[in-house]
């Protein structure tokens, strides 16, 4: 295999700050602890992590735009901190939220400028402006004054203002937040065909599991600045919670201790509530086994059941809620 896209190596970083009103006292934060993560070219690779669990500072050291502490990270075989120019050439990427475009410009007029800006030959530019306007869907909107867009669209020409250089490494951090199902749904379908026409690789962060779950080829769990799982989405889910998931609606009569001893020979099992009735979550690979054992004990208390397949925000929560 040639060169990764990215590779870290026991990567660090530490935030300096003070705290206090009148006596300040210096503060060391560890955002990251020592990552060490190969993303092969092509690949779309997700970070997931509670807020505060170091994506955005992982990502603003890999696009250069923030020193590490300690450790390396090389992007397409340059180190970010002696080889940043050559990084800056090669990647690009979105940042959540709306910043980083002129309003006041047209969609065209934007991307115009940071054609410009990253030195895409006058003679390129229209047409690859106009390609990235129809790659997104806004070339009937082309003239209009971005001011006027809806957050969807916007985020939209985030993306294709992302890939004026053509990037081989694209960083997307929360691309669709505040972004309605359906926008979302459209900026998925755009980040997928992006990779698949161009074979970029993307480093992908998000809140929304079913977004990682869709898109990614692999996923880094980050907690608290070390990376504690890393497989493949499947992996993730199979490994924490196995294959399904099966609820059972305890009644008013239910004696929960009871069940949940019964439903723990079957997996590992965790009290939650749902429109205000008792519901117990058994997360299991032998729904088969469970279900026929149901069919048989006359066990009270459970108003009705049903079974699903578990999705990886079960494992998320798991990870989460037991690091
Ligand atoms: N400029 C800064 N000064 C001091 N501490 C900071 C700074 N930026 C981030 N931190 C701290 O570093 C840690 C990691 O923050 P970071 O923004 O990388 O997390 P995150 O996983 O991206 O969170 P979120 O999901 O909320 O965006 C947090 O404890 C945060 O408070």
């Amino acid at each position: 295999m040639g060169t990764p896209a990215i590779e870290v190596q026991g990567l660090t970083r530490e935030y300096r700050t003070s705290t206090g009103l009148l006596r300040r006292t210096a503060r060391v934060i560890p955002a990251l602890r020592g990552i060490t993560l190969t993303v092969e070219p092509g690949e779309i690779f997700g970070l997931v992590g509670p807020n505060g669990a170091g994506k955005t500072t992982l990502i603003k050291i890999l696009t250069t735009l923030l020193l590490p502490t300690s450790g390396q990270a090389r992007v397409l075989g340059y180190d970010v901190v002696s080889g940043h120019r050559r990084i800056r050439r090669s990647i690009n990427f979105v940042y959540g939220g709306e910043r980083g475009l002129y309003w006041r410009l047209s969609a065209e007029d934007n991307l115009r400028y940071f054609a410009d800006l990253y030195q895409v030959p006058l003679r390129e530019a229209n047409g690859r402006v106009r390609e990235l306007l129809e790659l997104v869907g806004l070339d009937d909107r082309r003239q209009e004054r971005v001011e006027g867009f809806s957050k969807g669209m916007k985020q939209r020409l985030h993306l294709a203002k992302s890939l004026i250089n053509r990037p081989r490494v694209l960083f997307l951090d929360e691309p669709s937040i505040g972004l309605d199902p359906v926008a979302a749904r459209q900026l998925r379908v755009l980040v997928e065909r992006v990779r698949s026409e161009s074979g970029t690789t993307i480093l992908l962060t998000s809140h929304y599991m079913w977004e990682m779950e869709t898109l990614s080829d692999r996923i880094a769990v980050l907690i608290d600045g070390s990376i504690r799982h890393l497989d493949s989405p499947q992996g993730l889910r199979l490994a924490a919670v196995g294959s399904h998931v099966v609820e059972l609606v305890l009644g008013d009569d239910a004696r929960e201790e009871t069940l949940r001893a019964w439903a723990g020979r079957f997996g590992q099992v965790v009290s939650a509530t749902a429109s205000g009735r008792r519901l117990l979550q058994v997360h299991t690979s032998r729904p088969d086994e469970l279900n026929a054992d149901l069919a048989t004990r006359k066990l009270s208390g459970i108003a009705h059941f049903a079974t699903r397949d578990s999705q990886l925000e079960d494992a998320y929560v798991l990870m989460v809620e037991g690091a």
